[in-house]
């Protein structure tokens, strides 16, 4: 170790996307290693737009391992951030940082502590992954630091001890996390499909309900299902595996049709293993008549306009929680979508568009609405019952996006979270 001083601190900074799955991941056979009950599939969405961006840094200074996420110092002591961090120093391996005259070998790393900081462009725990994007980075970011020269499957595999769908998003693009056999899970791990310029026509656009934080965990909701749930069983056995096989055909071939059938399907099995868990979790339409009449709206509007154009326009997906995950087969169906969105879901009236829709604004242009007036004239969509009833506030805010790449180590100092000298929070 860099014996003349104490003062030296090495830090690196990463930034993690988040996935949303396709065909997904309920149920663990082991809950300690988070080794999951079948094979699953995410596309992982453009960093640009919702991504978490960690710094690590280590020093001689620390007297302990610490962390701070959006801000707020929080403990590390739980199971799952441990496992990561015994992971990862385990894989550590000698540093030498010829610039700062730093070397730490192999060794070093059981004796040193780190300091982390984590932010989440996106609101956290509210459905949208953020435990996926926050493990992945973490893991991502102390791989580089610790110079553990693991591939991303390896480390994807590491990523899926702090939380399971964390694994998928090592890589950009379309990734499967294949369960594996072994029993402690050393193959139990992501990889990669195909990247996000394989199918770089999907637009995403996310409508946010809530972004309050959930009523039944992930963790927990999982939990109780595998102990209840027979349907979960023959979902896992029988449903699944055969599922993965079409959505990997679908996603080799850009089949959308085939794409969008399975990803919706796929969702609404989800959601009923969940109303067959004992006590039923409803995530679909968790605290009120206003979501479920959002959800019902929603599925029903993709459904009939899929049917009227003959072949699908649209795939929706749900995780745990209300808000919807559309994906739109080009841009020009996602004009459409964003139409037919903000005319059912308009903002309240002392809204601005500005932060009414976020990420890709661009879609924004395409479907001709730049204005709250112009969403005002919006034609009525056909596949509604009653054009009189447009649910106003129902939706805080859609975000707009596309399949995006993997994980990227920054450069620019002015994104790092920590302090360069200290190794505390800027
Ligand atoms: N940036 C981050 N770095 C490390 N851990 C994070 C980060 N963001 C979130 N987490 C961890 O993930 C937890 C939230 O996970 P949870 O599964 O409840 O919500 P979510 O991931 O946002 O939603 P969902 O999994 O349903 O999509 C946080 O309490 C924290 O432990
Ligand atoms: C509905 C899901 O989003 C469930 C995600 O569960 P988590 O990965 O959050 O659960 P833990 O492994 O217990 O941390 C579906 C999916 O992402 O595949």
């Amino acid at each position: 170790m860099a014996e003349e001083s104490q003062k030296w601190v090495l830090m690196v900074t990463a930034q993690t996307p988040t996935n949303i799955a396709v065909i997904k991941y309920w149920g663990k056979r082991d809950e300690t290693l988070i080794l999951p009950v079948n094979d699953s599939i995410s596309v992982t969405l453009d960093p640009e737009h919702l991504c978490t961006t960690t710094t690590v840094s280590v020093s001689p200074a620390f007297d302990q391992d610490r962390m701070w996420l959006n801000g707020k110092e929080i403990s590390l002591s739980g199971g799952r951030f441990q496992s990561c961090l015994r992971e990862i120093r385990s894989r550590a391996t000698d540093v030498h940082d010829k610039e700062k005259g730093i070397k730490i070998t192999k060794k070093d790393w059981e004796k040193l502590n780190v300091h982390i900081a984590s932010y989440n462009n996106f609101p956290t725990a509210a459905g949208l992954a953020s435990s996926a994007a926050g493990f992945a980075c973490l893991v991502f970011a102390l791989s580089k630091l610790m110079n553990a020269n693991e591939d991303h499957s390896q480390l994807s595999a590491i990523a899926r001890r702090g939380s399971g769908s964390a694994c998928r998003s090592l890589y950009g693009g379309f990734v499967k996390w294949i369960m594996g056999k072994d029993e402690k899970g050393t193959d139990s791990l992501a990889v990669q499909l195909a990247d996000e310029k394989h199918w770089d026509e999907l637009v995403i656009v996310i409508a946010v309900v809530s972004s309050q934080q959930k009523e039944t965990s992930s963790t927990t909701g999982m939990r109780d299902t595998v102990e209840t749930s027979l349907l979960l069983q023959h979902r896992a056995k029988e449903v699944v595996p055969k599922r993965i096989l079409k959505m990997e055909e679908a996603i080799k071939n850009r089949d959308f049709a085939s794409f969008a059938q399975l990803a919706c399907t796929d969702s609404n099995q989800f959601h009923a293993v969940c109303l067959d868990t004992c006590p039923p979790i409803f995530y679909m339409n968790d605290t009120s008549h206003r979501q479920a009449s959002f959800l019902n709206l929603i599925i029903s509007l993709v459904e009939k306009w899929n049917r009227a154009a003959g072949t699908p326009q649209v795939a929706y997906t749900f995780d745990a929680g209300p808000n919807a995950v559309l994906i739109a087969r080009n841009r020009e169906t996602a004009a459409l979508l964003v139409q037919k969105l903000l005319f059912c879901f308009p903002p309240k009236s002392d809204a601005d568009l500005n932060s009414f829709v976020l990420g890709d604004k661009s879609i924004l242009k395409d479907a001709g609405v730049e204005s709250l007036e112009a969403i005002e004239s919006l034609p009525a969509p056909p596949e509604i019952k009653d054009p009189s009833q447009r649910h106003r506030g129902d939706v805080s805010y859609f975000i707009c996006t596309r399949p995006g790449r993997g994980p990227v180590v920054l450069s620019d100092e002015s994104q790092f979270l920590l302090n360069p000298e200290t190794g505390l929070p800027k």
